[in-house]
């Protein structure tokens, strides 16, 4: 099966990575609506993966997004992400599927999906739940929230040091998440996230997604020349 996947191995090179744009969806959309901001934000510039997150959902309602979205996406040569049901991932065939600490565990997830599918997993804070994921053979671990949030209520803080030693000593590649915008992005991208992980930055930027995808992008690209 053909699967839409970012490159999820990080070479250490003394090159500098140059960190790509990971979606989120809001946790509740109009899927009418949504698909106008959706495209809209693809057009935007470069993307790596959609992560379609619609919190207590009935089912039938992320099928409808998924078959709706993801076409969409994988047409950009965006993989398509589904939130916390490996199973329904499987069922609908999605890319790759992100699971945290209270969902499905790493191994059931990657035998629900299959080997080919990209699956991550959440690690807060902490360096021992991200070397686990990552023996395990998780696709990227996610550290969090670096910055306050009003899209969930995030458990833990990271700070951009975890970042650093992940980057020095692992080649699991990591995603930041939590609150990040065009304006406080750069000390991620500096201390060596691979991916970073939007969505009240993206879907409430006030010039629209569109625009705020062009800008994270031309950050990403100002950061790592200079
Ligand atoms: C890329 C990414 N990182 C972290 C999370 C959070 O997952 P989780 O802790 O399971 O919380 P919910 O998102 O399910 O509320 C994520 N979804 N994506
Ligand atoms: C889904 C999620 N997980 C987090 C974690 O810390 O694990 S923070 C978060 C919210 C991400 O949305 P925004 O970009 O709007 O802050
Ligand atoms: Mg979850």
């Amino acid at each position: 099966m053909l699967r839409y996947r970012p490159d999820f191995v990080r070479s250490r090179t003394i090159e500098p990575i140059r960190p790509r744009l990971y979606l989120i969806s809001p946790p509740t959309i109009d899927l009418d609506a949504f698909e106008i901001d959706f495209r809209n934000a693809l057009n935007g510039g470069d993307i790596a993966c959609f992560q379609l997150r619609l919190k207590d959902q009935p089912a039938d309602v992320i099928r409808a997004a998924t078959q709706r979205l993801m076409p969409i996406a994988q047409e950009k040569g965006v993989a398509f992400l589904l939130n916390d049901d490996p199973e329904l991932a499987a069922e609908l065939k999605t890319d790759g599927v992100h699971v945290g600490q209270k969902d499905t565990p790493y191994k059931q997830a990657r035998a629900l999906v299959g080997d080919d599918a990209i699956v991550g997993v959440t690690c807060h804070d902490s360096r021992h739940l991200a070397m686990t994921a990552a023996e395990q053979g998780a696709d990227y671990v996610a550290f969090g929230a670096f910055y306050p949030t009003t899209t969930k209520d995030a458990p833990t803080r990271a700070e951009t040091d975890l970042l650093e030693w992940w980057t020095s000593l692992a080649v699991t590649p990591c995603v930041a998440i939590g609150g990040i915008t065009v304006d406080n992005v750069t000390p991620l991208i500096k201390s060596g996230a691979d991916f970073i992980a939007v969505s009240s930055g993206v879907w409430k930027y006030s010039k629209g997604p569109e625009q705020a995808v062009a800008e994270f992008n031309r950050v990403i690209d100002m950061s790592v020349t200079s």
